[in-house]
């Protein structure tokens, strides 16, 4: 394809998401019927989607419309591409560029690209930084690695990985984690990756599951695990003991089993907790605003009312988590949100509506760290006071 067919297709991919379409849906199916398109086609038109979903509103305004047209224009105008090549109508490319399509400058939460009470909540929760955050969620996200040291250390991976065209840089955040620079999408089939020496995971991922105190831990509940990802990182911690995964939908731990066998890790999934245990972990549904990089149509989805039913669930959790932690045990939190609603406001209510718990720490990490935004805190249930008897 030519960049031009790229561009047109991109389009056309947006207006299905405009229809109400997922832009994972879209790309697949377009994908489908399109034999012709190769894999660095196919990657270059997600690009071209998913660099417009993060910039939806700052697009639209400078290219003048909200088609899918007008927001590629928008989108490939800010970043300085030669119009007039790619809408020049020849072969599959688009047609022309006509005056009506000319546009503006973005302003204010436009700029930021994100919804006006969006952009007024980052202000509440981050203050002067909240602008840096929101630009930062306009950009593509790094690939990141973490090193499962239960298979390698950070040279032998780093070195197997560049023997298989993947090059990594260590990144300060995380002891266990390499930046991808180059072949980030070789990762998947690498022999380093199916041996379970790296998985992928992002930075700031690996950081929260680096502040928890898992020391003398033996009994470990990963209360939210999803997919198993922090599950993984905390069984790669954990010298000797076993970590327990736990979720609502099961179903999400489909895969865990496998990825645990494949990482040599001490993971086993259970339907209900078992016993009382050192140390939960709560990495709770949320809004998911510190990974829009990854995820951008939750940013322009999120309704206030939405965000105000994740923050009861997650109230929710936190207080059922509070029986299966033992006396001196942790009960820790996480979010991938930056929002100050999901993260300081939940450890401070949870502190009002319980006693009997110590606040250990809680650390707010910022996509412009270098990974996903994450909000990690640690309560330690106090042991009960001695009796005289
Ligand atoms: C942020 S995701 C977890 C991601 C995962 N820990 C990881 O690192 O890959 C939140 C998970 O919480 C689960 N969940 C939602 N409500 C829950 C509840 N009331 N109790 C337990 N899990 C719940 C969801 O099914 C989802 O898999």
């Amino acid at each position: 394809m030519t960049p031009a067919a790229r561009v047109q297709a991109a389009i056309e991919i947006l207006d299905r998401t405009i229809a109400g379409d997922a832009a994972e849906k879209a790309l697949t199916n377009w994908a489908r019927g399109a034999r012709y398109a190769g894999s660095k086609d196919r990657a270059a038109v997600r690009d071209h989607v998913f660099d417009t979903l993060r910039c939806w509103r700052s697009s639209a305004a400078l290219g003048g419309g909200e088609t899918g047209r007008a927001r590629m224009i928008g989108l490939l105008r800010g970043q300085g591409s030669d119009l007039d090549a790619l809408f020049s109508g020849q072969g599959h490319g688009p047609t022309p560029i006509d005056a009506s399509e000319t546009g503006r400058s973005p302003e204010g939460f436009e700029a930021w690209d994100v919804p006006d009470w969006i952009g007024e909540r980052l202000r509440k929760s981050l203050g002067e930084g909240a602008e840096e955050v929101a630009l930062a969620l306009r950009h593509r996200a790094p690939v990141f690695l973490r090193v499962n040291l239960l298979k390698a250390d950070m040279k032998t991976a780093q070195a197997r990985l560049s023997s298989e065209g993947i090059e990594t840089e260590p990144h300060p955040l995380s002891p266990t984690a390499l930046l991808v620079t180059e072949g980030a999408r070789r990762v998947s089939n690498s022999e380093a990756f199916v041996r379970g020496m790296v998985e992928l995971q992002d930075v700031a991922s690996q950081a929260v599951i680096d502040a928890l105190p898992l020391e003398n831990a033996q009994r470990v509940l990963d209360y939210c695990a999803g997919g198993g990802g922090k599950s993984l990182a905390l069984a790669a911690r954990l010298q000797e003991g076993v970590i327990h995964a736990h979720d609502a939908n099961p179903k999400r731990m489909s895969d865990l089993p496998e990825r645990a066998r494949r990482a040599g890790a001490n993971v086993v999934t259970k339907t209900r907790p078992d016993g009382l245990y050192d140390l939960v972990l709560c990495d709770v549904p949320c809004s998911g605003s510190g990974a829009w990089r990854r995820s951008p149509e939750g940013k322009w989805r999120l309704t206030a009312q939405e965000l105000g039913r994740v923050c009861e669930t997650q109230a929710q959790i936190l207080d059922n988590c509070t029986k299966l932690v033992k006396a001196g045990g942790v009960l820790a939190y996480a979010t991938c949100s930056v929002l100050r609603q999901e993260n300081h406001q939940q450890v401070a209510d949870f502190l009002d509506r319980h006693d009997g718990w110590e606040k250990l720490q809680e650390r707010q990490f910022l996509p412009n760290d270098g990974g996903d935004g994450f909000f990690v805190a640690a309560f330690r249930r106090e042991e009960p006071a001695p009796s005289n008897h």
